[in-house]
């Protein structure tokens, strides 16, 4: 059976203003996102992928068109749509349980119920045994697993996940790049995933939408049928990896010069 539609972007635009400067980000914006799949937002810097991402969070609102997550318009944020962030903001004086936990005891989802949840997105992520450990003594890594296991424990609809390996070392970033993978081949969710590196795209993605340069569409969309786990030196990852830089790279030329 096909997968329903889970986000769906219809004819998206974002201006911000700036005293009496208009900065029009994205314009024209349609997508739809099934359920399970795993999109990549991929674009040169600066494209708008953090704002469109923040658009379907319900962070900011659209100037124009309509987003909508589970059938619902979205016009706030909401627990069915998770976010991690490249910097994890986790709370320094919780533990990582106490992190973990904190979407579903918001919610007000009993004790007892939210630590077996906290305790199976711990395990999943690899971090059993460090449940009593505070932030401060976290590497960079165990971090961003805190903030997976955090945003998948309020068991979203979909997971927003905003450049979360940008800020780590190329060692840190592999490996949480093969974790991501099985994480998400064990935990089916919907992703969307920003990213600029286009290897990371081609790993983890099964689509990956091309955002222009401002304003912002989608110009072009990839299906990555490679079969998983991908390895990164195949023949047709790379072939793949070298078309899509070449198209992102004359389409900037094209707008450039
Ligand atoms: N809250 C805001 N207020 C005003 N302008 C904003 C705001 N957020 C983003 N912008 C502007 O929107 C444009 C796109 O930024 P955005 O961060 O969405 O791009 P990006 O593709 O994610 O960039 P990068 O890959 O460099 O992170 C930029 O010109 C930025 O200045």
């Amino acid at each position: 059976m096909e997968n329903r539609i889970v986000v769906k972007c219809k004819n998206v635009g974002k201006t911000f203003i700036q005293g009496k400067e208009e900065n029009e980000v994205l314009k024209g914006v349609n997508l739809a996102i099934k359920e399970e799949e795993f999109v990549v937002l991929f674009g040169l810097a600066e494209t708008g992928k953090t704002t469109l991402l923040n658009l379907i969070a319900g962070l900011e609102p659209v100037t124009e068109g309509t987003i909508e997550v589970n059938d619902e318009i979205v016009d706030g944020p909401k627990p069915n749509r998770g976010m991690v962030y490249q910097t994890t903001s986790l709370f320094p004086w919780l533990t990582v349980l106490g992190n973990v936990e904190f979407g579903p005891a918001v919610q007000g989802i009993k004790k007892t119920e939210r630590r077996k949840k906290a305790q199976y997105y711990i395990d999943l992520v690899g971090l059993s045994g460090f449940e009593k450990t505070y932030p401060i003594k976290l590497s960079g890594g165990m971090k961003q697993r805190v903030g997976i296991a955090r945003a998948y424990c309020n068991e979203p609809k979909v997971i927003l996940m905003d450049e979360p390996f940008g800020h780590l070392d190329a060692q840190t970033r592999y490996l949480m790049e093969e974790e991501i993978e099985r994480i998400c081949a064990k935990e089916k969710r919907t992703v969307i995933f920003v990213t600029n590196n286009i290897e990371e795209a081609v790993y983890l993605a099964d689509r990956i939408l091309v955002l222009s340069d401002k304003p912002s569409h989608i110009v072009k969309e990839y299906q990555i049928d490679l079969p998983r786990p991908r390895n990164i030196t195949a023949k047709e990852f790379l072939r793949l990896r070298k078309e899509i830089t070449d198209f992102v790279e004359r389409s900037a030329g094209e707008v450039d010069g």
